[in-house]
């Protein structure tokens, strides 16, 4: 446990400290995780903190809300209080917002992920002139009642820490400075009570005399300004203008050090706003390294930095003679430097020409050796782009030192997402590596046994591993051996890098990197990369990585080749329009072969089932089916067409299913990237496809997000009377408790996207529509635990287990 707290406080603690650690904490057998915890304690460990941030979500949710409530009646207070000429005033001293439009801001910001460092200093529900803050100041925060004195005289300390003495009746807890002017909750002082005891505070705080004067005194006031504002007693404005001076402002945002008050300052500013409702306030106070500190925000070097990077690739572009449409390069993998055996091995595949990204990843990152975040469409060769490295890399390094390991290297890792994409890189690297005795490539993914894994990895070769992140953390965790003969590891590849450096997978991939030696070449893939990977790349990425952008600037992530279209029909007819436009498809497109997307295995098993029923040729692949299953389907697809593969997201990245024709997605993705990657799977190596996206009339704000991809909007179809009879036959033999997974599946996908989630009315109301399109005449009862964790407990339509 120890370690664990060590290693999150110190953010990134070098791979043999870390081993050190581990070792001598993991004690017991070689299955004993850290803190001698078994398995199923370390995995009861983290569900447990899965639980306690689903909880803080709620808590946030509920903390916004009555932040909302809050701001409405003060913005009513201001108003009633005031007429006329004051209430020109109010209005002026809430700055160009109205308070309606200003909570609407709040709230849209902080509903946003990592909203709260969007925080900046105009945040807070009113906000007053700086001329006049001081007077509305003390009305504010005295509830009307207040004292104006303080108003006049509290630019001295003094006059603060009486401000504190008379402002603090509403507060119950006490917190104490250190000296470098953060601030820690002092457990001692909260039984204070409502008479909050001003000689406490002078002994407690830097307003006692030994503070007084200097520079200290400055550091004081600040800290003061901190309390007033844990407690919910005003802006920050106010303070900034009276309380700061030039040589203060310069000191913020001068030292590291002084950096980090400046943030804590902004952290306690916030949290006036919202009282002791800013979740801000339990998250951030007490933890030592922030968000901002771990992955800082982009600055305008870095902009300039990437623009110049960027057009160096550019300039490499140039040189190709393909047309602009082109995956190709117009380069041949002859005129690099891979070595003659892999070259050999791509001729026999019958691949000759570089691709633009195996082009410009070869001479950006295996000539001159640099890390890179690499982005190029779908279905262009990424693959190969990152293999290819890998394999040198792996040559380079068994010619260098032969003998220096007491333990078989392993040179080259590559993470990856899902197991069948592991598979299918492997099977790729294996292709490519045809011709080199002596090197192997191997997987480690879920679903397989976990001894049996061992026994592979020491038994054959493995200079090359692919591995999803639970798993490889798995092995890492439970001393397989694994971690020494990563620490020969020269190169460290992330494919997928922005779901993978996503909430979901980052702790795990933090906790990878940290038993990977600093030394190592690291390069990022992905067809997407949001602005929030692009920080957080520094995770893996050296500060003077490439940035090499094959999309370009002002180009869309999609095929040109690739047609899409977007249908908006009432959901309850979506299990009637899928059999329709598959047929319809089917009926023009003599060798087909569709995917399908739905938004959870549940649904998926339904939509499968459904098709199935109907005779269609159709196969499922989910999360839910064992591995064998998912193995078969998935080289079973490879390999045919005329099949129709009904999915869930574990097939949205990377899978390479040679010639899809359409691919169909119901219900919106998880997000903008989502789509382009499921949208991703038809169109590969050049080629064309089609796209469909079947939504709902209140998923339509979805389509925001997709403005600038050219979706073409297509008018409902008209249903096939046949079809419609077929379907409500078919619908009508499938089991109940099929029907009832896919209700509760679909009520959880849907609550948890923001938009969906946030009205559980209208939610519940929804779900009720859309299990009456499945069939069922009630909704399927949850239970009580499930409902209260989805806050669905007492929610209209939602009913309980007894
Ligand atoms: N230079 C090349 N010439 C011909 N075919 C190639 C070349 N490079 C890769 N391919 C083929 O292109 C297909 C797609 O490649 P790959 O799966 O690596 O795409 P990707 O960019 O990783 O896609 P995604 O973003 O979906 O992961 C594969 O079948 C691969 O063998």
């Amino acid at each position: 446990m120890y370690s664990l707290i060590l290693r999150e406080r110190s953010g990134s603690l070098t791979g043999s400290l870390w081993n050190r650690i581990v070792t001598r904490n993991m004690g017991g057998g070689p299955r004993t995780f850290p803190g001698g915890l078994n398995k199923w304690q370390w995995k009861r460990m983290h569900e447990k903190k899965a639980r306690e941030k689903e909880n803080k979500l709620l808590d946030q949710e509920k903390q916004l809300y009555e932040a909302r409530i809050r701001t409405e009646i003060r913005a009513k207070m201001w108003g009633n209080q005031d007429s006329g000429e004051k209430t020109a005033k109010s209005k002026q001293s809430h700055g160009p917002m109205s308070p309606k439009e200003h909570i609407k801001t709040l709230a849209d910001r902080f509903i946003k992920a990592g909203a709260e460092d969007l925080w900046n200093e105009d945040d807070g529900p009113i906000k007053k002139s700086e001329e006049e803050g001081s007077s509305r100041l003390s009305r504010r925060d005295n509830g009307g009642t207040g004292s104006n004195s303080i108003d006049s005289n509290f630019n001295s300390p003094i006059d603060v820490r009486k401000f504190v003495s008379m402002g603090s009746n509403s507060s119950r807890r006490g917190f104490s400075s250190t000296s470098r002017g953060r601030f820690k909750r002092n457990e001692s002082s909260c039984d204070e009570g409502d008479d909050f005891d001003a000689k406490k505070l002078d002994t407690l705080s830097p307003f006692s005399p030994k503070f007084a004067g200097t520079k200290e005194k400055v550091k004081s006031s600040r800290s003061v300004e901190g309390v007033i504002r844990n407690k919910g007693l005003f802006g920050r404005r106010k303070f900034r203008k009276n309380d700061s001076s030039t040589e203060e402002d310069s000191d913020e945002e001068g030292e590291e050090g002084k950096m980090i008050g400046w943030m804590d300052l902004r952290k306690t500013g916030s949290s006036a706003s919202l009282g002791n409702h800013d979740v801000k306030l339990t998250k951030r106070v007490n933890r030592n390294v922030t968000d901002e500190e771990l992955y800082p925000p982009l600055d305008i070097n870095t902009v300039r930095e990437d623009l110049s990077k960027r057009r160096s690739v550019d300039n490499v572009m140039e040189e190709n003679r393909e047309p602009h449409d082109s995956i190709y390069s117009g380069k041949r993998f002859d005129e690099s430097s891979i070595s003659p055996l892999t070259l050999k091995a791509l001729s026999a595949s019958g691949i000759f020409n570089m691709t633009r990204v195996q082009y410009a990843t070869l001479s950006e990152c295996l000539d001159a050796g640099k890390d890179a975040l690499v982005k190029a469409k779908t279905g262009t060769g990424k693959s190969m782009a990152f293999l290819l490295p890998a394999i040198e890399t792996v040559l380079k390094a068994m010619n260098n030192g032969k003998s220096v390991h007491k333990v078989p290297p392993i040179f080259a890792l590559i993470l990856c997402p899902t197991r069948e994409l592991a598979s299918q890189i492997a099977a790729e690297g294996k292709a490519l590596l045809k011709y080199h005795d002596g090197i192997g490539v191997q997987t480690l993914t879920g679903g397989t046994r976990f001894k049996l894994d061992q026994q592979r990895l020491e038994s054959e070769p493995c200079q090359i591993l692919i591995a999803t992140p639970g798993r490889l953390l798995d092995h890492i965790e439970n001393k397989s051996g694994l971690t020494s003969r990563l620490m020969a590891l020269k190169l460290f590849i992330v494919d997928e890098a922005d779901l993978l450096l996503d909430l979901g997978f980052r702790r795990d991939v933090e906790k990878i990197i940290d038993c990977l030696p600093r030394q190592r070449q690291s390069l990022l893939f992905s067809a997407t990369i949001p602005k929030e990977v692009r920080r957080v790349s520094q995770l893996v990425l050296k500060r003077d990585h490439s940035y090499i952008d094959t999309i370009g600037l002002g180009c869309v992530e999609t095929h040109d080749k690739v047609k899409q279209s977007v249908i908006v029909a009432p959901h309850e007819s979506h299990f009637h329009l899928v059999p329709h436009l598959l047929k319809e498809h089917i009926s023009y497109t003599s060798d087909y072969k569709i995917i399908v997307f739905c938004s959870t295995g549940m649904v998926t098993s339904l939509m499968y089932t459904l098709l199935r029923e109907m005779k269609l040729n159709v196969r499922e692949i989910h999360a839910r089916k064992a591995q064998l299953h998912r193995t078969r389907v998935s080289d079973e697809f490879k390999e045919s067409n005329r099949l129709i593969l009904v999915t869930s997201d574990v097939s949205a990245r990377g899978m390479n299913y040679p010639d899809v024709t359409l691919v169909i997605q119901v219900g919106i993705p998880s997000d903008r990237e989502q789509y382009i990657h499921r949208l991703g799977r038809t169109g590969r190596e050049g080629k064309g496809g089609e796209g469909l996206l079947l939504i709902a009339p209140w998923e339509r704000y979805f389509l925001d997000e997709l403005r600038d991809l050219p979706l073409e909007r297509i008018p409902v179809p008209d249903l096939d009377s046949r079809v419609k009879h077929q379907v409500d036959q078919s619908m009508a033999k499938i089991d109940t408790s099929i029907k009832e997974a896919a209700y509760h599946a679909w009520l959880g996908y849907y609550n948890s996207v923001r938009e969906t989630g946030r009205d559980k009315t209208t939610l519940a109301e929804l779900a009720n529509r859309f299990c009456h399109s499945i069939g069922l005449e009630k909704p399927p009862a949850l239970f009580r635990r499930t409902a209260v964790k989805m806050g669905l407990k007492g929610i209209t339509g939602i009913p309980i287990r007894k």
